[in-house]
């Protein structure tokens, strides 16, 4: 009786209303849910098992749009998706449409638009608990009348909160005809004056169903005026973001040096153990201590995160992007790209991404071109590194020394990306300013358990790269590292005579005016495919640098001990500029559809780690005399 083919399913509505967070809740998958419109900017797939009827469905989660008249790249994959535009898509058997039931009056047009394609179509009014506590009274029966389609209200963030809209689904796979709307006909009269029809249609609707407005929203509002003041909101933002900085520090010292120890005593068990050799070089010196190293900033990573997955959730964000629109407009940058240039805290690959959301193409490119000066979090690790090694502990004032250089390390590279746009825009012309329009959510209070989910995501992602690619690399890199083997009668480390200490040496002279040793110019090269891996390849490098009987799994006192001031303060010039792992670059690639801003980005990014490396040494050895 089952048939073989999955009911196709496609999520459609605005920005924000929860289509991911439904998406998730339907397949259990964990794609990005976040508190401001313009998340989700591609197409994701996923399946589910109806409990109830043992029926299979497939869903597409598609990103938010306003009308079917796309704007932005975003939104044209939405469209696309919809009109069977795309190449390798089959039109979806039904579409579920997503409604915020506390914002039903911008949501409409859209369901309006919609419905005149004539598909079977479902209605989840969604975000129903945030509608009921603010006294929202919808009456669904009479919107399914109006709309002719079902109307099934869910609350995607609950467990349980998208069973009623399964069931439903369960219903309408026996038979798809009966969603399909003979209203939409309705006001499909052709006269072309479209918008208007849909415009007056909305309001007769929402007339007709809203049997109380509820309370305003006024806990917004209020918060607004502070977020948003001209003078509190800029020291509040400013207040957040150094908070994040100081909490980095030192929220992660005890779990730090737990691992850290951990590490340590694990190397010490199977140093014991094994007998000498290769074996034991490759565990002890490759593994333990490179991946090891890397390890170590897992805690670190987890507390940036920690507060981005919270301002994510809050809707501050979109608040912030008003607050700086001005001082990115002074670029030459939308106030939209505030967003994309965010999330490149994390990485840079969502950031480029995101910048699909911005709708003239030159401001985008400009964003783009800028995303990579963003600090990303795999470059924590080295900085951390780099930091805990040569900046004191302690405290000036109120603030820890580190997280004060952190920070700066953090602006250096915002001012920077801002001078190039600044630059970019010079060259390419100004563009017409566009006033920013941004939707701003509700402030929501955000929820522990996802919150919990969220940052258990990131340790995964963390894990599994320090777990595949890391240590690929470390193990890599400890072959070249340790054969050939010394000669007879060698005197130094036999790392010298190996592959990597040739190579080493052979790039040391290019190194040498910005304070790079060889070891150093070694590490740089891997840490293109990841950036952290330079951390563990300097952890692999000085372990087997280590002649004497110590045994070297811990990197800092090593460091510390062997780099100059300005050789460290140069290594974090380096990596405020150098151009992104070879990901980000194809993903500038794919993104803009050409090799040519890649190659402007390589170019511009590694003139400028070079020039800023070069200032930097020479800078610090002329005041501190010598070194
Ligand atoms: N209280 C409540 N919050 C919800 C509900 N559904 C989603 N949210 C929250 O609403 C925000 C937006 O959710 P997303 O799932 O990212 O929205 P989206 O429609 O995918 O947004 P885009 O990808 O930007 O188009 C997040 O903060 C969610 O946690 C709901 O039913 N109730
Ligand atoms: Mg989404």
């Amino acid at each position: 009786m089952q048939p073989a083919q999955p009911l196709r399913l496609a999520l459609v509505g605005n920005p924000n209303c929860g289509k991911t967070a439904l998406f998730n809740r339907l397949t259990g998958a964990r794609q990005k849910v976040a508190n401001y419109a313009g998340v989700t900017v591609e197409r994701k797939e996923g399946h589910f098992t109806s409990a109830a009827s043992g029926r299979a469905f497939q869903v597409v989660d598609l990103p938010g749009a306003y009308s079917l008249n796309a704007m932005t790249p975003d939104e044209a994959i939405t469209r696309d998706v919809l009109f069977g535009k795309q190449a390798d898509e089959v039109l979806p058997d039904v579409i579920v449409l997503v409604a915020d039931a506390t914002n039903l009056k911008l949501n409409l047009r859209l369901v309006l638009e919609v419905l005149r394609l004539g598909r079977p179509t479902v209605l989840a009014l969604n975000m129903m608990d945030v509608a009921r506590k603010r006294g929202v009274v919808i009456d669904t029966a009479r919107l399914q009348q109006e709309l002719d389609i079902p109307v099934i209200e869910t609350v995607a963030v609950k467990p349980g909160g998208g069973e009623a809209l399964v069931a439903q689904l369960d219903r309408l796979a026996v038979e798809p005809q009966r969603a399909r709307s003979a209203a939409g006909s309705r006001f499909n009269d052709g006269n072309g004056d479209k918008l208007e029809a849909t415009q007056r249609e909305v309001r007769r609707i929402l007339d007709a169903v809203i049997r109380h407005e509820g309370q305003a929203h006024t806990a917004n509002d209020r918060i607004d005026a502070v977020v948003l003041h001209p003078v509190l909101g800029y020291a509040l933002l400013a207040a957040v973001l150094f908070l994040i900085f100081q909490a980095v520090f030192s929220w992660s010292e005890a779990p730090m040096n737990f691992i850290k120890e951990s590490i340590a005593a694990l190397g010490a068990i199977v140093n014991a153990q094994l007998p000498e050799g290769p074996a034991r070089s490759l565990l002890v010196d490759g593994i333990i201590a490179g991946a090891g190293s890397v390890l170590v900033f897992l805690p670190q990573i987890l507390v940036l995160f920690f507060f981005i997955l919270i301002l994510e959730e809050s809707g501050y964000l979109p608040r912030a992007a008003f607050l700086l629109d001005r001082l990115m407009g002074s670029v030459g940058l939308s106030g939209r790209a505030f967003i994309p240039l965010l999330s490149s805290f994390a990485c840079a690959i969502p950031g480029i991404m995101a910048t699909r959301t911005i709708q003239n193409p030159r401001d985008r490119l400009a964003t783009i071109m800028i995303a990579p000066l963003m600090t990303c979090s795999a470059r924590l690790p080295v900085y951390a590194l780099v930091i805990g090694a040569f900046i004191p502990d302690r405290t000036v004032g109120i603030f820890n020394l580190q997280g004060l250089v952190l920070f700066a390390l953090y602006v250096t590279g915002i001012i920077s990306a801002m001078a190039v746009a600044w630059i970019f825009n010079l060259a390419k012309g100004k563009g017409r300013y566009q006033p920013l329009m941004l939707e701003l959510p509700n402030y929501h209070l955000p929820n522990l358990r996802n919150l919990a989910i969220g940052l258990w995501e990131r340790a995964r992602i963390f894990m599994t790269r320090v777990g595949t690619i890391i240590l690929s690399m470390m193990i890599l890199i400890w072959f070249l590292s340790s054969f050939p083997a010394a000669p007879e009668g060698a005197t130094g480390a036999a790392i010298q005579y190996s592959l990597a200490g040739q190579i080493g040496h052979l790039l040391q002279p290019l190194f040498e005016p910005i304070g790079f040793n060889w070891q150093i110019s070694i590490a740089l090269i891997p840490g293109l495919a990841a950036r952290e891996v330079a951390v563990g390849a300097l952890g692999t490098v000085y372990a087997l640098s280590a002649t004497g009987e110590e045994l070297a799994t811990t990197l800092t006192p090593m460091i510390a001990s062997t780099w100059s001031l300005p050789t460290a303060l140069s290594l974090l010039a380096w990596y405020v500029f150098a151009p992104q792992c070879i990901s980000t670059l194809s993903t500038v690639c794919r993104e803009t559809g050409s090799w040519l801003p890649v190659l402007a980005m390589t170019a511009y990014m590694f003139t400028l780690a070079y020039l800023a490396s070069f200032i930097t040494f020479q800078v610090s050895r002329m005041l501190l005399g010598g070194a």
